[in-house]
């Protein structure tokens, strides 16, 4: 999948061509990125597995509207990524592509159930409407009993699922998720990928999931290898 560098087909969800990013001034530049070319076919999960400093959190920042490239391409849906002004990209982050972190991210002072409905509250989706989706995703993520809950009162892999359901609920066409079990044990880890898995048939999503781990490799559709900084299939 990664040998189509000139252009995709209408079922692919990311398209990029040659990307580089360096870091810094020589002679201390760090080349983060040297010449990435990529597909991601929609509806897929697609997972970039890599050493740590292998370039993975560099290459989904890009491809998320996060962070620009030095040069090369990158097509979202069709739309030219390195076009888009900052309006655009912020634009294109909210409505297009649901973000999970390593971290969580979640809002503390939130409820498990209110950090799920926030991108609905900030697109200001009727409040019904919001607390069906909420319910539906909590349930998606096994956490209906834990609504109510802070993320400070619930485990690693619950507050991840909770990341989860909340990176979904404005219906993306896109998640990326970067190393999203990397703060989890080995056993939790597995129960994530497998939601995620299951979110991408539940949601018709594609998912662009980014892992040290060997044993996560199992739940991709397909799976691409960096090292340092380049491809390799
Ligand atoms: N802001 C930055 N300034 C300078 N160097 C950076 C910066 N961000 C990343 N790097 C360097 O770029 C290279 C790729 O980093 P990146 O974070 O993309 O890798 P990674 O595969 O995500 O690693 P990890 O799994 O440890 O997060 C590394 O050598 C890193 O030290």
């Amino acid at each position: 999948m990664t040998g189509r560098p000139n252009g995709g087909h209408a079922h692919d969800a990311i398209v990029a061509e040659e990307l580089h990013r360096t870091y810094g001034r020589a002679p201390t530049a760090v080349h983060a990125l040297r010449g990435v070319s990529l597909t991601v076919p929609r509806g897929r999960l697609t997972v970039v597995q890599g050493a740590s400093g292998s370039g993975k959190t560099t290459l989904l920042n890009l491809l998320g509207g996060l962070d620009a490239p030095d040069s090369g391409r990158i097509l979202l849906d069709g739309v030219d990524v390195c076009g888009l002004d900052e309006n655009g990209l912020v634009a294109l982050r909210r409505e297009r592509i649901g973000f999970v972190f390593q971290t969580f991210g979640l809002i503390p002072i939130l409820t498990a159930a209110e950090n799920v409905g926030l991108p609905l509250r900030l697109r200001r989706a009727p409040v019904g409407e919001r607390d069906e989706r909420v319910a539906q995703l909590l349930a998606l993520v096994g956490l209906s009993d834990h609504a109510r809950q802070r993320p400070d009162e619930l485990s690693g892999g619950q507050q991840q699922r909770v990341a989860i359901a909340r990176a979904v609920a404005n219906r993306p066409q896109l998640i990326i998720a970067d190393e999203p079990t990397g703060r989890l044990d080995a056993e939790t880890a597995l129960g994530v990928m497998e939601l995620l898995r299951a979110i991408v048939t539940a949601e018709n999503v594609t998912a662009l999931i980014s892992t040290h781990d060997p044993r996560l490799l199992d739940f991709a559709d397909e799976v691409l290898h960096l090292r340092d900084g380049r491809l390799h299939s």
